[in-house]
């Protein structure tokens, strides 16, 4: 069977992540076709996967079963309204990753009857472990269903979702979640080498550490919190460290964290679909 052709528009990060993430899971680069207004980042898209590049939206489209609209969430109405009657004609599934911005309001720009997918991948799709939720409109055949699971699965895990409200909740905790993990890998490498750690022993004791705190919760029959325990000691080193911790208040922090960049998404969304 030939392999679907995926078109991104938009060669940015999260296209680079999703590209990676198919190549090293073996898809076709022949089948792949990025655009971008950047010639530079397209070579490099070209000589890192092999895949197609470009800079015309619209030609790429027309060749494509399915399009992934990888741009800003604020350049993406322009880019749809711009897709619309190509898309019209041939009705291939078109995939959003962008942040906030509603099927409904996709579906209005792209015109009536388009099978869309909108998703909420994260960056760690580059090396095959990232998350993704998706979230269907009623236009989307169960063979377009799978070929959109099917191209995020290369990337990670995937979550369906059937109430698409929950997708702000989504990009607050996996889609926006690596750079709450990269922070602490920070923060934790700077305390270490200020406490005489040499920089790369500082940054590999921690990156292992992070690996193996999520493998072990992943692989674990026990939640996180007995684990957390398990490490901690009474009257030891953890307990010290967690209880500065809650004085800190830090789970209050990371609540209003979560919810601050679920408002964001909502505040997208709305400010999107009313423009
Ligand atoms: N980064 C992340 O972790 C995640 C991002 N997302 C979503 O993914 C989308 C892309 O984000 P990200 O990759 O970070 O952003 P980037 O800015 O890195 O990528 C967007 C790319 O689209 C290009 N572009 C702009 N206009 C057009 C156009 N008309 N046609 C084709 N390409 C165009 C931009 O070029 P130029 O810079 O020259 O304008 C840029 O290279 C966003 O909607 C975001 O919400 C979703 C999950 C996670
Ligand atoms: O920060 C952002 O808006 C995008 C969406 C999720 C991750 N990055």
């Amino acid at each position: 069977m030939t392999a679907a052709r995926i078109v991104f528009i938009g060669g940015g990060n999260m296209a680079r992540s999703l590209v990676g993430g198919l190549i090293a899971d073996a898809y076709p680069a022949d089948a792949i076709h990025v655009t971008d207004p950047d010639k530079q980042r397209l070579s490099q898209l070209g000589a890192d996967f092999g895949v197609h590049v470009g800079d015309d939206n619209i030609a790429a489209a027309k060749q494509a079963d399915a399009i992934v609209l990888a741009v800003k969430p604020q350049m993406l109405r322009q880019v749809a309204e711009a897709l619309a009657p190509c898309v019209q004609a041939r009705k291939p599934l078109v995939i959003s990753i962008a942040a906030g911005v509603r099927e409904s309001d996709l579906s209005r720009w792209l015109g009536a009857g388009v099978p869309v997918v909108r998703t909420m991948p994260n960056t760690p799709a580059l090396v095959q472990t990232g998350a993704t939720a998706l979230y269907a409109n009623r236009h989307v055949s169960d063979d377009q269903r799978d070929l959109a699971e099917s191209l995020l699965r290369a990337a990670g895990l995937t979550q369906w979702l059937d109430d698409e409200q929950l997708m702000d909740a989504v990009t607050a905790i996996s889609g926006s979640g690596p750079a709450y993990f990269f922070l602490l890998i920070e923060m934790l490498e700077q305390a270490g080498e200020k406490l005489g750690l040499p920089a790369e022993t500082a940054r590999l004791l921690t990156l292992q550490t992070a690996l193996g705190a999520a493998k072990m919760a992943l692989e674990s029959e026990e939640d996180a919190a007995v684990l957390r325990q398990r490490v901690t000691s009474p009257g030891g080193t953890t307990e010290r460290a967690i209880s500065t911790l809650e004085q800190g208040d830090i789970r209050t922090l990371i609540d209003d964290a979560v919810r601050a960049a679920a408002q964001r998404a909502a505040e997208l969304g709305k400010i999107l679909g009313e423009q």
